[in-house]
């Protein structure tokens, strides 16, 4: 579905430099702090910017070379863009009926209202919340086959966030050849969501890996430092100085399990795996 290829995009103070892969049937997910370089990307694929290096393949043509029903065939949530303000649910049918030859009418309608997302107000007086569910809704009810989703559940509660995802859920099981690429601050969301997952740090990509492996085989060992000092370092990728010693981050925690029952291995959440890639020292 989406392969880039080495992308480099400078600007005066910061160069992004990406190789990533989304394959039909996945959704895939982009985590990475403030400034980490994730909607420059974003922009970058869908031809909002110029870059400066590498290749953009997305239904195997690069962003100028996409059609306007390529186009239509890609739902877009991006951070700060939206309708207009001045304008309610009900007047914005007759936009996407114009722009969308597959907008899917009574489908839209009928999430806006399951949504509590309401058609008679102006859009600028909705609440944050009102607006991200607005995003996705428009975004998955043309028929598109690829979502691009940047921070779709930014400003929702743990019950919208929760909402929203199943509709992604939803979108997937609606068709196999589907794919979504989603990129959020919220580590659980994709956690929960995610076939693979990239981080992203200082625009480049620092580690690409199945969800599944990342939740079943990474761990954090809490070592003392005489633990520390007999322990065997072949599968640590990265060590943290602690008050109580080392906090290391290994991707083979039964190993370490196993192999030192007295010594405490936590499961490695996402955060952990981030927190470590980003502030831990290789050994
Ligand atoms: N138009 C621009 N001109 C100059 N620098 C820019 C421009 N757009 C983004 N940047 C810089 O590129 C870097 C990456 O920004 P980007 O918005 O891609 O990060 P992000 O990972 O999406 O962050 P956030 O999670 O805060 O949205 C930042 O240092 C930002 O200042």
């Amino acid at each position: 579905m989406l392969e880039i290829n080495s992308l480099v995009k400078n600007y005066r103070d910061f160069t992004l430099k990406c190789t990533m892969k989304v394959e039909r049937g996945c959704i895939t997910g982009l985590v990475g702090e403030n400034g980490a370089g994730k909607s420059t990307a974003f922009k970058a694929l869908l031809g909002l910017i110029a870059y400066d290096g590498g290749e953009i393949r997305l239904f195997g043509k690069s962003p100028a070379e996409l059609t306007r029903e390529d186009r239509e065939k890609i739902g877009a949530v991006m951070t700060g863009s939206g309708f207009s303000g001045y304008l309610k649910v009900k007047d914005i049918v007759p936009v996407l009926e114009a722009m969308y030859t597959g907008f899917e009418k009574e489908k839209f309608m009928n999430l806006c209202r399951k949504m509590s997302v309401p058609s008679d107000k102006f859009i600028k007086e909705f609440s944050s919340g009102m607006k991200a569910k607005l995003k996705v809704i428009t975004a998955i009810t043309h028929r598109a086959d690829f979502l691009i989703l940047d921070e779709p559940t930014v400003g929702l509660d743990v019950m919208s966030r929760e909402a929203i995802l199943n509709l992604l859920r939803e979108y997937m099981e609606e068709n196999e050849e589907r794919a979504i690429l989603i990129s959020s601050h919220i580590s659980s969301d994709l956690e929960g969501l995610c076939d693979d997952i990239y981080m992203i740090h200082e625009g480049k990509i620092i580690l690409h890996e199945d969800t599944d492996v990342l939740l079943n085989e990474y761990g954090l060992i809490k070592a003392s430092p005489e633990q520390f000092a007999g322990l065997d370092r072949k599968h640590i990728l990265r060590v943290r100085r602690e008050s109580y010693g080392y906090d290391c981050l290994t991707d083979q925690k039964r190993y370490y399990r196993e192999n030192y029952p007295d010594i405490v291995v936590e499961n490695g959440a996402l955060d952990d795996v981030i927190m470590m890639l980003t502030g831990g020292k290789e050994l």
